[in-house]
């Protein structure tokens, strides 16, 4: 019933617990079914608790849940609302559950049924979600395919909004003070350097993002295991994120995936261009994915 949909507030004592679904940013994902008649049919639901006693975290908690409840996009995974456990006197975001779960797990289950044309769907689909995030002056930092959920054959959505910022008014892009433990293997250059966020990292993001898509999320293919590889797994002296922007510098790209259309992934080295001005913005690429799809 509709009156469920624009559920606020849920009320603890009508949550059943059915299984967890995952660790995001700051805490865990319980898939829940709210079941206030409690004849088990209510609405199964995603509920992300924050991690108990962390109180920094309750801020960026809070940070997180006003990001994701401003969000009003078909490719953003929906908020639903807030559950106050009173005892513990914390709060829980809850989402809509998308039952195809995360975008790697259902491409390792559905690599065969699926084709470069449903690639270039959900190209266009993340690409229209960023586009509406860039609208919102709100710059994603964590946008990988563990990070996309798949709510159908046909639709997938972005998730995980833990890491995201608003750039402030003023500037182009957002410092992070405590970069934490980053997923640098998706990270542009300059967030890996300077710790610098904008518009044009997420650009570089969704570069990675298209290469796992059209390695269809093949484990042994991903990328922090081919800059690996690159690197030399055999690791001295200089860092890790040292090393990679060594090769970046050197104009060392992740290699086009087996079977990848050329225009594609010409498409992906223009989001690697190592000076953010270099690279592409959402609607040209937005522009480009949609010519993909009519050939
Ligand atoms: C931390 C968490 C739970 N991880 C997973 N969620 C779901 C999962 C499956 N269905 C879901 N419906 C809603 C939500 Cl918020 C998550 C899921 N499935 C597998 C996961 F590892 C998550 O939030 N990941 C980010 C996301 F994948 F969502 F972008």
């Amino acid at each position: 019933p509709s009156h469920q949909q624009d559920q606020s507030v849920y009320e603890e004592r009508h949550l059943r617990y059915i299984s967890p679904l995952g660790k995001g940013n700051f805490g865990s994902v319980e898939l829940c079914r709210y079941d206030p008649l409690g004849d088990n049919t209510g609405e199964l639901i995603a509920v992300k608790k924050l991690q108990p006693n962390k109180q920094s975290n309750l801020e960026d908690f809070q940070k997180e849940i006003n990001t994701i409840r401003s969000l009003h996009c078909d490719y953003i995974v929906k908020y639903r609302g807030v559950c106050y456990s009173m005892g513990r006197l914390s709060m829980s975001l809850v989402m809509e559950y998308l039952p195809y779960g995360s975008l790697i797990g259902y491409l390792e289950k559905n690599r065969q049924h699926v084709n470069n044309r449903r690639m270039l769907l959900f190209a266009s689909q993340i690409c229209k979600g960023l586009e509406y995030l860039q609208s919102m002056r709100y710059v994603h930092r964590d946008l990988a395919a563990r990070n996309i959920l798949v709510a159908s054959d046909t639709l997938v959505k972005i998730a995980d909004f833990g890491l995201t910022k608003i750039i402030p008014f003023d500037k182009e892009y957002y410092r992070v003070t405590h970069p934490g433990e980053s997923p640098i293997f998706w990270y542009a250059p300059e967030s890996i350097t300077e710790s610098k966020f904008s518009h044009k990292s997420d650009v570089w993001s969704f570069g990675v993002v298209l290469h796992e898509l059209f390695s269809y999320c093949e484990h042994n293919r991903n990328p922090k295991r081919l800059y690996m590889q690159e690197i030399g797994n055999d690791m001295q002296g200089l860092s890790i994120s040292m090393h990679l922007v060594d090769i970046l510098k050197d104009n060392w790209r992740l290699p086009a995936p087996p079977l990848c259309p050329p225009r594609i992934y010409s498409m992906m080295t223009t989001c690697w261009g190592y000076r953010a001005e270099e690279r592409p913005t959402f609607s040209t690429l937005g522009d480009q994915i949609e010519t993909s799809i009519q050939d």
